[in-house]
């Protein structure tokens, strides 16, 4: 008999704070390779502190955190080996206005991973194309709808080869057409077996792309399901924050 995978996120009894609030307290998670676990909750409740220690953008202060087989926990971690493997796409793309769409993606592989141009060159084509932008490869982000800019900046983050993607609120900046053409690469991605964390708003993708939907709720992990969870919550402030329509 073989053993599941060993999780590529471990989260137990983490604990965040900052100066006397703290914003995670206690929270315990496991991601195994290929799941998809969407984190949903209200304003301030923790997602994105909680999806921000995973790369090391934030510190926890209590419990362990392991990640791709890291303890972030024990000190001295090398955050730019960690960020090899884990990407991170924000709400914001940040991409280069000056470079273009291809240059854009082949900068980080080119200096942190130390590909040769051509060879970067490729992966760009290659990551272009899953996204659905071979055809935007010399364009400049001006150039780009909003939702086209999320997608380069999803292929920025694969072209760096990640065990696992984190993707905090992509879409919350785009209208609901543009949202649409975000959504479909990212469930393109889960179907192909990409581990990925996601915080988000929209309740219907959650549902139908994450295998695991986590509740967080005052900083803490209320209540864990599959997607169906949403339309049968077990907790009180699950039926209200379903019910709020947020
Ligand atoms: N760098 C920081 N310094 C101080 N407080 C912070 C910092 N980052 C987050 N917080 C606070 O931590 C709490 C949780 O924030 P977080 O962004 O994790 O919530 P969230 O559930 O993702 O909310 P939202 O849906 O609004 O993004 C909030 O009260 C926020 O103001």
């Amino acid at each position: 008999m073989t053993s599941p995978a060993a999780p590529l996120v471990r989260f137990k009894n983490v604990e965040k704070s900052f100066g006397a609030l703290q914003v995670l307290k206690g929270i315990t998670l496991d991601v195994a390779p290929g799941q998809v676990v969407a984190l949903i909750g209200r304003s301030g409740s923790g997602k994105s502190t909680a999806l921000r220690c995973v790369n090391g953008l934030e510190m926890i202060n209590g419990g362990e955190l392991e990640v791709c087989g890291r303890k972030l926990h024990a000190g001295k971690v090398d955050l730019l080996e960690l960020r090899k493997d884990v990407g991170i796409v924000f709400q914001s793309y940040n991409l280069f206005p000056h470079l273009t769409v291809e240059e854009n993606i082949t900068l980080a592989p080119r200096k942190v991973r130390r590909i040769g141009k051509a060879e970067a060159r490729d992966i760009a084509a290659e990551v272009l194309e899953e996204v659905g932008l071979s055809e935007k490869a010399q364009a400049y982000p001006e150039q780009l709808s909003g939702g086209q800019q999320q997608r380069v900046a999803i292929a920025r983050s694969l072209a760096m080869r990640p065990k696992l993607i984190l993707f905090d609120e992509v879409t919350s900046a785009l209208d609901p057409e543009l949202t649409g053409e975000v959504l479909k690469v990212i469930e393109r991605l889960a179907r192909e077996g990409m581990t990925m964390m996601l915080v988000t708003h929209e309740m219907a993708f959650a549902r139908s792309v994450a295998n695991t939907v986590v509740f967080m709720h005052r900083g803490r992990v209320w209540e864990t399901g599959p997607g169906a969870m949403l339309s049968n919550p077990v907790t009180d402030e699950l039926r209200q924050f379903v019910g709020s329509g947020l």
